[in-house]
């Protein structure tokens, strides 16, 4: 396969960026009538217009070609059938498999794994039916009412907003919150709003060697035990999700307490394994199985259809066109959905841990953008916020919009103008990144102000409004666990997608390994089991000073 930057394809993109940097969309609008309907589709419940980015039939024609000059459809075929794509790590990547409801086998080493999966989504199903008829009650015999789902990362994030997202959804009599944060004050604010009689602790971690996660759990246990319960009572409390079921045990585990996962889900893309228990508890079992049968659904789309009609395809290779070509650093996700508020979170660390790379699958340096920094907030919040730099200032920034036409409360009063309200902002926005306001339409609106000439022209070029900038608009019928899962998985496969096209390991995390080790050794030095000498002038200081203060 020929480098990236010398395929002819993008060779062909080099040549189109600077006469695209040179046309207006709104002139593509004007002299395309059939634009809005041409760049849209449909796919797994979800509706994306893509017609406001900065692309001619041109561009996007060479971007299905660059994804088929780096061999993307094989590499999708190969993903979902099991090869070990994570060649760093030497581990399938099967995240698929864990919504896979066609009936048909994943073979992973010579073997069927939907067994193990269905078995695995058994257990998560017959738990929480037994937390919420309350045939599993707490050690003195009182319903649980409360969960306290204890993980980070991948862990975490997921079930995390998922939950909140599918607020409408809840099981009314449980809550559920979650703890990630080494920080004492999360995990001493979440215990003093329990009782040990009526709380159920869920430990979920992967590898069960994750620092935060198992101090966390462990003053949970403290805590449980302090309140006056028997080492024997811990059984009916604690449970935990891990593919290291050997170190879940050596923990205190019950064997029979411990949700298995296999080694071939990547944390980032584990909320559909067992890790997903917190979401079953939250909003019953029959939701969480509707939204892997949503995610099931764009798995399909993303399998089967044409390139340039695939929605995860066309979304990764704007993406590129933006990073690679345009001078784009960041992406900007817009939720206009309140309960959809911790998505940008979600996205940023599916994203920029997959592809936050510069080393290809060989070993070698990139030559060229690979991830861009994902950020971004709820609207119409950030448009008070942020959407000042995105609307003038001189940086690129994609955006993706994303809103639900229909909400769940639209019953009580006003709701229907406060939606209708949002509606319009969201597309608003978008309108007025793509047209922008001309220096001339803002020059003469100032006309009979009594203003000089000179004052005229100053504030004129101050309120012009460059526009040109490009953004998706994701919209779904309301948000529901179907469509939920659709969306996540449609973010999924962009960010495989853009890996391939980039040549990199999506699905290892070795950048975070480094930090992590010398944290555990700065945790030796300021407990005293090892010498500061090793340590460099700055760090030494900073732990003589913490040592001396606390
Ligand atoms: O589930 P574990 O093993 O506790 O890991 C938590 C998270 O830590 C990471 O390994 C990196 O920080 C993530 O990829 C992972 O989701």
């Amino acid at each position: 396969m020929n480098k990236l930057t010398q395929t002819d394809a993008w060779i062909s993109l080099e040549h189109h960026a600077p006469l695209v940097k040179r046309q207006h969309m709104r002139d593509m609008f004007k002299t395309d009538p059939l634009r809005a309907e041409k760049y849209s589709l449909h796919a797994a419940g979800l509706f994306l217009d893509y017609s406001k980015n900065r692309v001619s039939a041109d561009v996007l024609d060479d971007l299905y070609a660059l994804a088929n000059e780096r061999l993307l459809p094989a590499k999708i075929k190969a993903m979902f059938s099991g090869e070990k794509i994570n060649t760093s790590e030497g581990r399938a990547v099967l995240h698929t498999a864990l919504r896979n409801f066609s009936g048909k086998p994943v073979m992973f080493d010579g073997k069927d794994v939907m067994p193990e999966v269905m078995e695995t989504l058994q257990k998560v199903k017959a738990f929480t039916q037994a937390i919420h008829n309350k045939t599993h009650r707490g050690y003195t015999g009182k319903a649980i009412k409360k969960v306290v789902a204890i993980g980070i990362g991948g862990s975490f994030l997921g079930p995390k907003i998922v939950t909140q997202a599918l607020k409408p959804c809840k099981v009314a009599a449980l809550e559920v919150v979650f703890v990630a944060n080494v920080d004492g004050c999360h995990i001493a604010d979440v215990l003093a709003q329990c009782s040990a009689h009526d709380t159920l602790f869920v430990m979920s971690s992967k590898s069960f060697s994750t620092q935060e996660t198992l101090q966390n759990a462990l003053s949970a246990k403290a805590w449980f035990l302090a309140q006056g319960a028997g080492k024997k009572d811990i059984a009916k409390h604690f449970v935990a999700v891990s593919s290291n079921v050997a170190k879940a045990v050596e923990f205190g585990m019950a064997e029979s307490n411990i949700f298995p996962m296999a080694d071939w889900v990547g944390g980032r893309y584990s909320l559909w394994s067992a890790i997903g228990l917190p979401i079953s508890l939250a909003l019953g079992y029959d939701h969480f199985e509707a939204l892997l049968k949503g995610a099931h659904e764009m798995d399909c789309h993303f399998q089967e259809a044409p390139l340039a009609q695939n929605m995860p395809v066309i979304m990764a290779m704007l993406g590129i066109w933006y990073r690679n070509f345009m001078g784009a650093q960041s992406h900007a996700l817009l939720p206009y959905y309140h309960y959809l508020r911790g998505f940008p979170a979600y996205v940023q660390q599916l994203d920029m841990e997959s592809n936050g790379k510069a080393t290809t699958l060989k070993g070698k340096a990139v030559d060229h953008g690979t991830g861009p920094i994902i950020w971004g907030g709820e609207g119409t919040n950030a448009q008070h916020s942020f959407f000042q730099l995105i609307h003038q200032s001189n940086m690129p920034i994609p955006c993706d919009f994303l809103f639900p036409v229909k909400v769940p409360y639209l019953d009580q009063a006003q709701q229907q103008t406060h939606h209708d309200m949002l509606a319009s902002n969201c597309f608003g926005q978008t309108q007025a990144l793509m047209q922008g306001k001309t220096f001339e339409q803002c020059y003469k609106e100032l006309a009979n102000t009594g203003l000089s000439e000179k004052e005229m022209q100053t504030l004129a070029a101050h309120k012009t409004m460059p526009g040109n900038n490009p953004s998706n608009t994701l919209i779904f019928d309301e948000l529901n666990p179907a469509s939920l899962g659709a969306l996540i998985a449609l973010y999924e496969h962009k960010v495989f997608v853009q890996g391939c096209i980039w040549d990199l390991n999506s699905f290892d995390q070795w950048g975070v390994e480094l930090g992590k080790d010398l944290g555990n050794k700065v945790l030796d030095m300021i407990q005293g089991r090892m010498n500061i000498d090793g340590a460099d002038a700055s760090t030494q200081a900073l732990i003589k000073r913490f040592k001396q203060a606390k």
